[in-house]
Formats: C-alpha cells, sequence, structure tokens
C-alpha cells in the first residue's frame, strides 16, 4: 500500500517533484512581517514599531484547536505549502487542458482566464496571511458563510482554526466557477479523480469477487466477520486520498512477485499486514451495536401505534415565521387513496413528529470518490443483503471538496464505472516460503477480472434507483463548521441524522471535525472529545492524516512519536471508533425539515 509522506524534509517522491513549484508558490515572511515595521510618526522621520507576531515556533499546544500559527503544525505547513500547491496544480490544469474543459462546459477563453485570475488571486491572498474576502455570490448558503465570515474572530488565513480556513479555500474555488458564465458545472478535481477510479481496478476487482460470497445469508459467526473485515478495507481505503498526496495518484501498492511480475493487489491481504497499524479496534463492538440497534429499530417500527392523523408542522411553521411545510405527509389528513380508511392515512407520519425513525437506516459520511467510495458501497450492500437494515443514506459534498471527496456526479461515476468495467490480468502462482506447506512450485496462473465488479455496478444502479441507496447533500458538510456545532447551525441535518442505526463518518476531515479540530490528550475517550456531538451511535474510520487523535492506549502516542514524529501525517495508521452515547429521538419543535436528497443520481 502506498504511503504518501508529504513534509519536504521526507524522501517521498511527492516532496522532490514539487520542491519547484512549493518555493515558488509560497512568499509569507510571517517572522519578518511581524517583527518590526517602519511606520511614519507624523512629522517625525520613519521609525520602526514592534507588532506582536503571532507566529509560535512550537508545535500545537494540548487542548488547543488546530491553527496555522504553530509552525511546528501540519496545520502550518498544509497552509503554507500543500494548499498553495494544490492552487497551483489546478492553474496548471485550467492552463494545459484549457481547450478541452472550454468544450466540456461550453465555456469561453474569458471563462478560463478568469477563473485562473481568481485563483492566483486566492492563492496570493493565502500565501500571504490576508483577510478573508467575503463571498461576491448571492445564494443562501454563501450569505451563511459571509455571516459567518464575519462573525468569525480572526479572518486571517493562518490565524483562524485550520479548518475554518482549509473550507474557505474550497468554498472560493468552488466561487470562481459560480462567478463564471461557462464554468458553472466544472470540477477542478474531475480528472484525477476518474484517474484514481481507474488505476483502482484492480483491487475492486479482487474486493468483488469476495463479496459476492459474503452477501448470501450467513449464519451470525460469519456475518459478524465479514462485517468485521469490511469495516477495514473500508478504513484502510481511506489511504486513497487525493489531497493528502497533493493529487497525485495514490493507489493500493503490491510488491513484485518471485517471477518480477506485480502481485495481484489484495485488499485483504493489506488488511491482514496492516493489523499492527490499527491503533483502535472496535470493529466488533460496531457490528454488534448495529445488529442489535437494527432489530430494535425494525420492531419500534413494527409497532409503532402512536402515529399522529394530524401534523401540526403547519402550527410550528407560522409560530417560526417560515413558510408552511410542503410535505404530503403534512397535509391535512386526508385519505391518500380512494377509499382509505383513517387507519391507512395514519401510516404516514410527519418525519417531524417521528419518534421512531421511519426505516432501518445506516448512514455512512462519505470522504474520497474512487476506490474509498467503492468500498463504502460494499459495506452498504452487504448490510442491504444479510438484510441488517433497509436502506443506507450516503452523505456528499455538493461541491468539489478537498480534491477527492465525493460529489453527486462522483457517485454515479463510480457507480457507473463499475458496472461498465473492463479488467482482467492473470499472474503466476505465487510459491509459498520455504517450510510453510506446499513448499513444491505451484502450477498455474491466478487471475482477476470484472465480471462480478460489473455485476456489483449494475445492482448498486437498482439500488440507487428503487430507493435503498439514498444520496444526500446537505450544505452543511461543505461548510466550516465543527460537529458539535451541528445541532446549532443546521438542526434538520442533526434530526436526519438521529434516525439512523449508526452513522460512519469516513476519513480525516470528518475526524477532525467530530474532534472539533481541537488537539486533545490523546488518551481521551472518543465520547468525551466528541463534545456533546452524539446524534446516533457514532462510527469513525481514518486513516491518521492530521496531528490530532483521541482514544489511544496509554503511552502508544510517545511509543509511535519516538519511531517518527511525523507518523500522524501520512495515513499509514488508523483508528475504528465507536460511541454508542445517542440523544433520545423527540419530536421536534421546529417545522418538517427538507429531505436533502438529490435526485439525479
Ligand atoms: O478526509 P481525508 O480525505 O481522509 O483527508 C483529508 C486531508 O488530506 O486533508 C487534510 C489536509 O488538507 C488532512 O487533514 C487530511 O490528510
Amino acid at each position: 500500500m502506498s504511503t504518501t509522506s508529504t513534509r519536504p524534509d521526507s524522501q517521498s517522491q511527492h516532496s522532490s517533484v514539487h520542491s519547484e513549484t512549493v518555493r515558488s508558490a509560497v512568499n509569507i515572511s510571517d517572522d519578518e512581517e511581524y517583527s518590526t515595521k517602519p511606520e511614519f510618526i507624523y512629522g517625525g522621520p520613519f521609525i520602526k514599531v514592534e507588532k506582536p507576531c503571532p507566529f509560535l515556533n512550537t508545535a500545537t499546544p494540548m487542548n488547543v484547536q488546530l491553527q496555522g500559527t504553530f509552525k511546528k503544525s501540519f496545520a502550518y505547513y498544509s497552509l503554507k505549502e500543500r494548499l498553495p500547491i494544490i492552487l497551483t496544480k489546478v492553474i496548471d490544469y485550467l492552463s494545459r487542458e484549457g481547450s478541452k474543459i472550454k468544450s466540456a462546459n461550453s465555456a469561453s477563453d474569458e471563462d478560463i482566464r478568469g477563473y485562473i485570475q481568481y485563483i492566483t488571486k486566492l492563492k496570493n491572498d493565502l500565501v500571504t496571511n490576508k483577510k478573508y474576502d467575503l463571498l461576491t455570490v448571492d445564494t443562501p448558503e454563501a450569505r451563511k458563510w459571509n455571516e459567518w465570515i464575519s462573525n468569525t474572530e480572526n479572518q486571517y488565513y493562518f490565524t483562524n482554526i485550520w479548518v475554518f480556513s482549509e473550507c474557505y479555500v474550497y468554498r472560493r474555488l468552488r466561487e470562481g466557477c459560480e462567478l463564471s458564465k461557462g464554468l458553472q458545472n466544472f470540477d477542478p478535481f474531475d480528472e484525477q479523480k476518474e484517474q484514481s477510479f481507474v488505476n483502482s481496478l484492480e483491487p475492486m476487482c479482487v474486493v468483488a469477487d469476495k463479496l459476492m460470497t459474503m452477501l448470501p445469508p450467513s449464519d451470525k459467526d460469519k456475518r459478524k466477520a465479514d462485517f468485521m473485515t469490511l469495516l477495514k478495507i473500508c478504513l484502510w481505503a481511506n489511504k486513497c486520498d487525493l489531497s493528502l498526496s497533493l493529487g497525485e495518484q495514490v493507489t493500493l501498492n503490491s510488491a513484485d512477485g518471485s517471477s518480477g511480475v506485480k502481485k495481484i493487489i489484495d485488499p485483504f491481504q493489506i488488511v491482514n499486514d496492516l493489523k499492527d497499524k490499527l491503533l483502535v479496534d472496535d470493529t466488533a463492538k460496531i457490528s454488534d451495536l448495529v445488529v442489535t440497534k437494527a432489530e430494535a429499530v425494525a420492531r419500534a417500527i413494527e409497532g409503532n401505534t402512536n402515529l399522529k392523523t394530524k401534523c401540526s408542522c403547519n402550527r410550528l411553521a407560522t409560530l417560526a415565521g417560515l413558510p408552511p411545510c410542503k410535505q404530503e405527509c403534512c397535509e391535512e389528513a386526508k385519505p391518500s387513496e380512494e377509499g382509505a380508511t383513517e387507519g391507512e392515512a395514519q401510516q404516514v407520519p410527519c418525519p417531524g413528529k417521528l419518534t421512531v425513525p421511519p426505516a432501518v437506516m445506516f448512514d455512512v459520511v462519505c470522504d474520497n470518490a474512487g476506490y474509498e467510495l467503492f468500498a463504502d458501497l460494499c459495506l452498504a450492500h452487504f448490510l442491504v443483503s444479510q438484510n441488517i437494515v433497509k436502506k443506507v443514506r450516503f452523505h456528499v459534498k455538493r461541491i468539489p471538496w478537498f480534491v477527492s471527496d465525493v460529489t453527486p456526479r462522483d457517485f454515479k461515476y463510480v457507480i457507473r464505472s463499475c458496472a461498465q468495467a473492463s479488467y482482467s490480468r492473470e499472474v503466476p502462482m505465487e510459491s509459498k516460503p520455504e517450510g510453510e506447506a506446499e513448499a513444491a512450485e505451484p502450477e498455474g496462473l491466478r487471475s482477476v477480472n470484472s465480471n462480478n465488479l460489473a455485476n456489483l455496478g449494475g445492482i448498486w444502479r437498482k439500488l440507487v434507483d428503487d430507493g435503498t441507496f439514498v444520496v444526500m447533500c446537505d450544505d452543511f458538510w461543505t461548510s466550516p463548521h465543527v460537529y458539535k456545532d451541528m445541532k446549532q447551525h443546521d438542526p434538520d441535518l442533526y434530526r436526519k441524522l438521529q434516525f439512523a442505526v449508526a452513522v460512519m463518518f469516513k476519513g480525516d476531515l470528518n475526524y477532525r471535525k467530530l474532534l472539533g479540530e481541537r488537539n486533545c490528550n490523546p488518551t481521551l475517550g472518543f465520547e468525551a472529545a466528541l463534545q456533546g456531538f452524539t446524534p446516533a451511535p457514532l462510527i469513525a474510520l481514518r486513516t491518521v492524516k492530521a496531528d490530532l487523535v483521541c482514544g489511544l492506549p496509554k503511552g502508544k502516542w510517545e511509543q509511535l512519536n519516538g519511531i517518527d514524529d511525523k507518523w500522524m501525517e501520512k495515513g499509514d495508521y488508523g483508528v475504528i471508533q465507536l460511541c454508542a452515547k445517542t440523544e433520545a429521538l423527540r419530536a421536534s419543535e421546529r417545522p418538517c425539515a427538507p429531505g436533502g436528497e438529490v435526485d439525479d443520481v
């Protein structure tokens, strides 16, 4: 499996390839900027005046939020070097592939030029630690962003919380398209995401073959073992992230076999090989909890006789000064079909009033497209086909985000491309090391092909069409907010999550937001680290790519620091964590929330 070391002092290919770009991209002179500055004193000469420097030559102190002012932190390095490179690469892409982009988007030269200028200014503002500009597009979502920017204490790239600045840059990158005539639907990372899918075909074929054996109804023990294995496949798929690798392709690696031919990439073997790098493993607890909770929710749904005939959404809406709810279920209790009795009408309760979820659902808050999304789809398919849950909701990003995060278009692309996959490779069988059974040279070839992958793609298409797989993209996921503040900023999304049997958060960015971007004590428990964010049982699957973590056994963090002080920036280690604590689902005091579902998937 490839690891992507990102610091300039590492030996990674990425840092050497890009060192030139780094030098030209970055010109912040933080210390000189802040130490002394000549100022004109009226009627006198220019004199040097001390200006307090916000930069500290330290790592992020414990219990403090990550921020670009700590010069030995990954936040500082990311804002100073990684993010500018990502922006430079978008500019390169626009210059290099201008004609292709123009014809695919019906855009003009002016659109391309304008977008390049827009990104160049954004990059410049970032590296010189300017104050954020307000967004200039006028949409409700952009107005919210402007409200948060105006209310944030520190409106500078390096002095605000890292996650806010990073999200702000991706939001601005999107604004550049929104402001242009011809680039409204342009995704600056589309090519990289598609290439990364293609590069991962082989491990997808291997996982698809194995998944086919996990789908038929199985006994409890096998079901639990398969569930746990798939969680681990989902975890290590989070290594394939194009933002950490600065857009360079990242795929699961395989070594050369004894015949000199690359071995088949086998993600199940990788799960085994990386056993010691899994620092917290709650997979058994997760499997037990999801199954038990799903059964309880199914029973509650079946026995729910407490449905309202008439929902009070309109009254609530009026009280809240909002337009009345348009959902069918909220209309006055009228029989849905001719001849339906009042009892039948009761079967459609108002979502705002439900104290029992409408269906047995499992939620995935997605991270990266390509191989990682494929792995999430495999887990979702397993949960549905084992009849553990009835629906899986995938929460994706409405706009291009952190290079490789899933958008609705990527979701569609991955399923379509699986369905159309055509791949096959044959590799001579490996002989087992001497001393092991069957030491004799095995005969024949091991082959891998995309037949099962294509079948799965076809099934997933149907699961999307019949509403078993639901794609949702609430704006909150592309806001800068950490999750403990979700209830305040998006109570409707919080309530939607409360309907889930469990919510699985994928990846590093989600993890940072779960922990409130706070560098807590690494031994602090996951539940405490969540700071009260408990809409449903929460699962975090994350390879460690930023310098914060919780739930580690005593002494582990110190031990790993002793081995490699940059271990938290490379995605080599992972955690699978569960917080079972949940806030009870009560009838809402607000009118019904709009669906948030994406129709065109
Ligand atoms: O969420 P993901 O895809 O696992 O990781 C996103 C990521 O690459 O972006 C951040 C830096 O930009 C890091 O925290 C993290 O490594």
